[in-house]
């Protein structure tokens, strides 16, 4: 079994079945040629550059769709912590802006001077699509869960004993892969695992839709920024 998957499985929540269900996705998403490249120095870094730009701009669209599920849980979570949890998510998004920032202009990529490409709207869209308040809590938490976790398990591989991560690609390697942001991941993975124990069967089945969703966009994500 894939090592990553491995140790999520241990959780034997339906989030762990279905990542060993739908293992091949799983598998594009988190061990994509583009995180290959950056593990094995490979990295071209024009690609480097495409991806830095681009995630900027889906960061910016994805802190409105954390704080939609930080709204739902305040409506409809059934555990008071839960709203810490991504509490502590949005002030990390705070941060990352930040850091987007800083590096872009260690690299020289003029963020303001970025447009969107369409792959990065229609998955900016797509998070938008969650965002409603006839989306269920249990939904969009499953999506939350696996949009980090794609970046947690890819770039966590980039940190790994044999990796040749270039020294400088090391602190974004560092950003998802450390051990913290592993921690943030599990306990988004418990959240899910808990609302899905009770979801109904029409809930289950649209929470596993997405989940698949995401990692769809998150394949075609590293594809655009490979170019
Ligand atoms: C496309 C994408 N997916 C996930 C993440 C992690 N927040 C991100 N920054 N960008």
């Amino acid at each position: 079994m894939e090592a990553g998957l491995e140790q999520l499985a241990e959780a034997e929540g339906t989030t762990a079945t279905w990542l060993k269900k739908h293992r091949l996705v799983y598998t594009a998403a988190t061990r994509h040629p583009f995180i290959l490249s950056i593990r094995d120095g490979s990295i071209d870094l024009n690609s480097f550059k495409r991806w830095l730009g681009q995630d900027y701009l889906f960061v910016r669209a994805f802190v409105p769709f954390v704080s939609s599920v930080l709204l739902k849980a305040c409506h409809e979570s059934d555990n008071n912590s839960d709203m810490e949890v991504f509490l502590s998510g949005l002030a990390a998004l705070n941060d990352e802006i930040k850091w987007f920032k800083k590096e872009s202009s260690k690299w020289g990529v003029v963020l303001s001077s970025i447009a969107p490409q369409k792959v990065n709207e229609d998955y900016c869209r797509f998070l938008e699509s969650l965002m409603g308040p006839n989306v269920e809590y249990t939904v969009a938490i499953t999506a939350l869960w696996a949009i980090e976790l794609v970046y947690q398990q890819s770039f966590a591989h980039c940190l790994e004993e044999a990796s040749r991560t270039p020294l400088e690609l090391a602190e974004t390697c560092q950003r998802w892969g450390n051990e913290g942001f592993g921690q943030y991941c599990r306990s988004l993975q418990k959240i899910a695992d808990r609302r899905l124990l009770r979801a109904t069967s029409e809930e289950l089945k649209k929470a596993e839709a997405t989940l698949l969703r995401v990692l769809e966009h998150e394949v075609e994500f590293w594809n655009m920024s490979q170019g």
